[in-house]
């Protein structure tokens, strides 16, 4: 048998990105698509054909983004970083030369001065843009990123720092503002580490020859936010950056200290493969390592050792994360989540991507498990709100004395011991939002009147308050229970029903498409990283033979059940947990009892077992001796060695385990349940106690 695991169409934000000419285009495109590979669609303005559906906007200026119609949290102007690499030209500048920085933009234009400036350069600067009008006749040399159609004829030198690309920081908001999750993000940091760590190769080897570092270079290199050091050949240290310093702990006495002294953890082992990306702890801090030679003809004169604390970028992202979750604006699900083909699959998904796109209220149904939070939670991200919080509510969970102050807050004064300022409700956090009314059929009565109103008016009043707050959100429900029922008992009020019953979101029950089993199978086998073990064709069939009654969830407690008791690499039936071995057994067992039958030995068996049972709390092993004895008192006879023989039966079977010599033998799990069913065979209890 076999079961593959189908692609799954992904959904991506798609991304518009305006830059005012095409090289610009290209360098922050490839920058893009590097970072953040499929987790996002790129488009020109000419590609997008209906603005609503551009999850984001970015642009190098935010004059060249006013006018698209889409709101401003949607819109980011991306930072700019300068090309290390390039930079040597302009190192060499004699100081106070007079230079035009030019660019398309004004604002673009200043920025480069502005970051010239920072970066130390004692340049004399003018920013110059089409329409900029005169600047002094002595000026000779030009900056450019590339645009060299900008520069005007009378100057004599151009020093082309190539397209500058985005800075790291936008890359993580544009991360953030997209909800991509932290792992991706983690996999774009280790991409950014190395990339910068390539630039400061590059400039190390830019610097053959030129081992004092002059002070711009210094200055360049203590904006650099990773850590240099380069040594001589003596590994004296004769240039370490702030960075460095601040990574390390160290100061600015470490110079002209030898680096095997000072950090000997640093001095890496020479030989390509080591030097590269090496991963070091230094007091608690993670540090990837790059190590570069310098030389010059052919002489080898130093080293550069550049270095990135990865532990504080994991942080940054991790507060980011945090920061998100305590505004309940991170949703752990997307649509991408939802596994599965089946043909009912497919439809809800096509019907929740409709869904998605209204303001109207959904109310899901479903059986336990069958992951109605899931959908909720897509909905929502893939829904205009997706940027604003998604608020779980627990129904059920609610005590009734605390559910309307949870629900719409309280006032400052209102209860003793109650927060200064009052409180928040969860329809007030959720405000330009979803909220999620989780076993809405839980509901009290009067929880119900609340809510209704709530529904209805789109407003909420704190208890003990006055003032009504008007709330900007959108509702989805689930539950598992017959609403419709609960309306006809006259448990659920009716009005209410109809206000939740606008967009209804039925989800099957997991025996209803088992032809997802093998893909959830799959999945969730990866999650709990078993490492891809072969699946019995048996253990395949049981699973599609069942009927699911917890759904998903009782899958993936299956499949948690099976990591912890299976060894080696192959799931077996014998690692199933209880509700599927007692289905299994039955069909083996029951052709055991026949051929038990055939050869005469049924009652034998079935009073052998009796006894193991009866005396099975005993705890203790029972000898051959002793079921003698047994038997004997029931008026039923077998000599030690015929029963010797029925027991070497049931052993072999694994009815009984018996255990070395004198230590007599014991009922297992599966001859008790045998027991019942020779019981239920033979259809009298002649033979027992009772
Ligand atoms: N189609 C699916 N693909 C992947 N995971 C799923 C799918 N359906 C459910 N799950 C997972 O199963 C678990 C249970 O889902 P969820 O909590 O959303 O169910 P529920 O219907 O809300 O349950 P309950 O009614 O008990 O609250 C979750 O871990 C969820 O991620």
């Amino acid at each position: 048998m076999v079961f593959k695991t189908k692609e799954r169409v992904i959904e991506m934000p798609k991304v518009l990105l305006y830059t005012k000419d095409e090289r610009t285009f290209n360098v922050l495109f490839n920058q893009l698509h590097n970072y953040f590979h499929n987790a996002l669609e790129i488009l020109s303005l000419e590609q997008v054909e209906d603005i609503r559906q551009i999850s984001l906007v970015l642009s190098t200026s935010y004059s060249l983004i006013e006018d698209i119609p889409c709101p401003p949290e949607k819109k980011l102007i991306v930072r700019r970083a300068i090309n290390i690499a390039k930079l040597e030209e302009l190192i060499s500048l004699p100081e106070g030369t007079e230079c035009l920085a030019i660019s398309n933009l004004a604002e673009a234009a200043n920025e480069m001065v502005e970051l010239l400036y920072a970066l130390g350069f004692n340049l004399k600067l003018y920013p110059y843009f089409p329409g900029a009008g005169h600047y002094p006749k002595t000026v000779e040399v030009a900056i450019a990123p590339s645009l060299l159609e900008l520069v005007p004829p009378s100057i004599k030198r151009i020093i082309d720092i190539g397209i500058r690309p985005m800075d790291f920081s936008s890359l993580v908001e544009i991360s953030v503002k997209l909800n991509i999750d932290m792992e991706k993000i983690n996999r774009h940091t280790a991409r950014y580490i190395q990339e910068i760590i390539k630039l400061s190769r590059k400039l190390s080897l830019s610097l053959k020859g030129e081992m004092e570092l002059n002070h711009q270079l210094e200055a360049i290199l203590n904006t650099v936010h990773d850590g240099i050091i380069a040594t001589d050949m003596d590994k004296n240290i004769i240039n370490i950056n702030r960075s460095a310093e601040s990574i390390l702990g160290l100061t600015s006495e470490s110079l002209n200290n030898k680096i095997t002294d000072l950090l000997p953890m640093l001095d890496l082992e020479d030989g390509d493969e080591t030097r590269h990306n090496q991963l070091i702890t230094i007091s608690d801090k993670k540090i990837v390592v790059n190590k570069t030679t310098i030389s010059m003809n052919d002489k080898n004169i130093g080293e550069v050792t550049a270095f990135q604390d990865v532990t504080r970028i994991q942080k940054l992202e991790h507060d980011i994360r945090k920061k998100m979750k305590e505004k309940g604006l991170a949703t752990k699900y997307t649509i991408q989540d939802i596994i599965g083909k089946s043909e009912k699959i497919k439809e809800i998904i096509s019907v929740m991507k409709k869904i998605a796109k209204t303001e109207q209220t959904v109310l899901i149904l479903g059986e336990n498990g069958t992951g109605k939070e899931l959908f909720a939670q897509s909905i929502h991200t893939m829904s205009e709100r997706k940027n604003g919080p998604f608020v779980p509510v627990n129904i059920a969970g609610l005590p009734e004395s605390l559910a309307e102050s949870e629900l719409f807050g309280y006032e400052e004064g209102t209860f003793t011991g109650g927060n200064k300022g009052g409180k928040q409700g969860l329809f007030e956090i959720a405000h330009n939002g979803t909220i999620f009314l989780d076993e809405i059929g839980d509901a009290s009565k009067s929880l119900q009147t609340l809510l209704l109103r709530a529904l209805q008016e789109k407003q909420i009043m704190r208890v003990g308050g006055r003032s009504i707050l008007p709330v900007d959100i959108r509702i989805i429900a689930a539950t598992n229970k017959d609403l419709k029922k609960l309306v006809e008992e006259g448990r659920f009020r009716e009005d209410l029903y109809y206000r939740l019953f606008v967009l209804p979101l039925r989800i099957p029950p997991l025996r209803e498409r088992k032809m997802d089993i093998p893909e959830l199978l799959y999945h969730f086998i990866k999650e709990f990283s078993l490492t891809q073990p072969k699946i019995a064709d048996a253990v395949m069939e049981k699973l599609l033979n069942y009927n699911w009654p917890g759904n998903v969830r009782e899958l993936i407690n299956v499949v948690q059940y099976i990591s912890i008791v299976m060894e080696g690499n192959q799931i077996d039936v014998k690692d199933l947990p209880e509700q599927f071995k007692s289905r299994y057994d039955a069909s083996v067992e029951k052709e055991f009892i026949t051929s038990l039958e055939e050869e005469g030995l049924l009652v034998d068996v079935y009073m052998i077992l009796s006894c193991l049972k009866e005396l099975h709390m005993t705890r203790k092993g029972i000898g051959r001796g002793r079921v003698v004895d047994y038997l004997n008192e029931k008026d039923f006879y077998l000599t030690e060695q015929q029963v010797r023989h029925r027991m070497k039966i049931l052993s072999d079977f694994g009815l009984i385990y018996s255990g070395l010599k004198g230590q007599g033998s014991r009922i297992l799990e599966k001859g008790l349940i045998l027991h019942e069913m020779i019981e239920n065979r033979l259809g009298y209890f002649k033979y027992t106690d009772s």
